[in-house]
């Protein structure tokens, strides 16, 4: 069976640049251009509203000169607007040969905006059409708030097309400029309106107003519309257009009969680019594109991809260019921990392997962010732990730190039972605590080892509550060992460290001569 070809028209540099606060400079718009002509292979974009400014005539003449010489011209658009021939003098100094013209696609707008009659808008839109045609320059016509034209005023949007159809244009482009319609409306009007001009090319552009961008360009589709305007990442006025992932999964997996250009695989390459260069953030659970949309959460997800994939649907990370991941937290189960493993290459016994998802779980409860980078440091601390005996265990400490003051230190520290409490001041907090602790163990006549080296690792990539490692090198008069502490907390890190230290130390405090711990010390 034939294909029906849909043409997609990005407006991601015009449309998408309407979006607040964004405003993409000369570079951005011709890497973007580029992008998704050349990778993405829409097959037309709409990169500027003529006479905004300089610096968009700048970065339209950029795209127009590399558009010339890599043959794309013809596919590059700017919005023009009914002003007796400004636009298209603009148009002519920028080099594009597409003009997008903006008219009134209903009453409503065109009495209470323009105050004209359908007839001097008609004779004025006819007018620039002339003017275009003389300066080598295609027109497709925007009609403006289109969708409300079909609910209130459908004389006068029949009239225009009309008009239109008499006119020397390329294509009509249908925008529900509002985002009011519903698929059903969506799916209606665009049937009628191509029953009556099958021959007219017709393209629908949706707004998200109501989060059904997708779906009406979906019913859109479905009513035998020739072409379809998306943004990347639906960015656009208000609450965006249509997003170009979205509707291209969609019409790919729903609507067989339909062929489009696109390639999906550069998809999520394109959204992470527009993301940077715009600043505006992808939502986590945008489809296709967010950050957490492949990323199976709870246990038993990734125990029923091991068998037989039973929780995956046609939506396949790679198709997009993407992968699927597992996350860390809470709700991992083995099967979470097992998947990351694998991809780092490295295997656990079914002991060593429960206790790791144990301590996944218990920093999940705390609501740490766990990512995979974390997991060497975790299995390295977990498995180092199985080494220590819990004979010393540090009790609680009040750790403090202030402007004009020194730090200070509050320890409580059980040893076999015991629960001992020191304080004193030091240079940091941890200098603080070590103070504290070598006051208590010298007033039981007894010297801790030197601290002689201390590391800090955080795992590459991570976020600001990433975990932390401290590897603390520690020195007797006879032996130097290093023991490791793993927490969100660098302080918390080296203590924990510490508590291992003091562990091993426990009972060898006789074979082993420890040093003073620092002579300026204080209580
Ligand atoms: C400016 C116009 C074409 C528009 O984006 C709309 O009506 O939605």
């Amino acid at each position: 069976m034939k294909k029906r070809k849909i043409e997609i028209m990005d407006t991601t540099l015009r449309d998408g640049e309407q979006t607040s606060g964004v405003s993409f400079s000369v570079s951005e718009k011709l890497t973007i251009s580029q992008l998704l002509l050349e990778e993405l292979k829409v097959d037309r974009i709409e990169i500027a509203s003529a006479r905004v400014s300089e610096g968009e005539l700048e970065a339209v003449k950029a795209v127009t000169t590399w558009a010339t010489a890599n043959g794309y011209l013809e596919r590059v658009e700017v919005l023009t607007f009914v002003d007796h021939g400004i636009s298209i003098d603009w148009m002519l100094q920028a080099g594009v040969k597409v003009q997008n013209l903006l008219t009134k696609g209903s009453l409503n707008h065109l009495t209470h905006q323009l105050k004209k009659t359908p007839e001097q808008h008609f004779s004025e839109i006819n007018q620039v059409i002339e003017l275009g045609v003389k300066e080598g320059i295609k027109t497709n016509v925007y009609l403006e708030d289109w969708s409300n034209g079909m609910r209130n005023s459908p004389e006068y949007v029949f009239q225009y097309l009309d008009f239109l159809a008499t006119q020397n244009i390329e294509r009509i482009l249908l925008p529900d400029t509002l985002g009011v319609l519903t698929p059903h409306e969506t799916f209606k009007f665009l049937k009628d309106i191509k029953a009556k001009y099958p021959q007219i090319h017709f393209d629908f552009h949706a707004h998200n107003d109501y989060d059904l961008g997708t779906a009406n360009a979906l019913e859109a589709v479905n009513a035998g519309i020739d072409g379809l305007h998306l943004t990347v990442n639906g960015m656009g006025e208000r609450a965006g257009n249509a997003p170009m992932a979205s509707v291209i999964a969609v019409i790919n997996d729903f609507l067989p009969e339909i062929e489009i250009s696109l390639k999906e695989c550069s998809i999520y390459k394109v959204s992470k680019l527009v993301e940077t260069f715009s600043g505006v953030r992808i939502p986590a659970n945008k489809p296709i594109v967010g950050e957490n949309v492949f990323t199976q959460t709870a246990g038993i997800h990734a125990d029923g991809d091991n068998k037989n994939n039973l929780y995956f649907n046609d939506l396949l990370p790679e198709r997009f260019g993407r992968k699927r991941s597992y996350a860390l937290g809470k709700t991992s189960g083995k099967a979470n921990i097992e998947k990351n493993l694998q991809e780092l290459g490295l295997k656990l016994n079914d002991a060593d392997l429960k206790k790791v998802t144990q301590r996944v779980i218990e920093l999940g409860d705390l609501k740490e962010t766990v990512t995979q980078d974390d997991l060497p440091y975790i299995i390295s601390d977990v498995l180092d732990s199985k080494a220590y005996q819990d004979k010393v265990k540090v009790e609680s400490y009040v750790l403090s730190h202030s402007k004009g003051l020194r730090p200070s230190a509050t320890i409580a520290i059980k040893i076999n039972g015991e629960v001992y409490e020191e304080h004193a001041q030091g240079d940091g907090q941890f200098d603080a605590f070590m103070l504290a602790l070598s006051f208590l163990y010298k007033s039981q006549g007894k010297l801790l080892p030197a601290l002689i080296d201390y590391v800090v690792h955080i795992a590459p990539g991570s976020s600001s509550d990433a975990l932390c490692e401290t590897v603390i090198t520690w020195q007797t008069d006879k032996k130097t060992f290093k023991t490791r502490g793993l927490d969100s907390d660098q302080t918390v890190c080296a203590i924990k460290a510490t508590e291992k230290m003091l562990n091993i130390m426990e009972g060898q405090m006789q074979e082993y001569k420890g040093f003073e711990y620092q002579e300026s010390s204080s209580k």
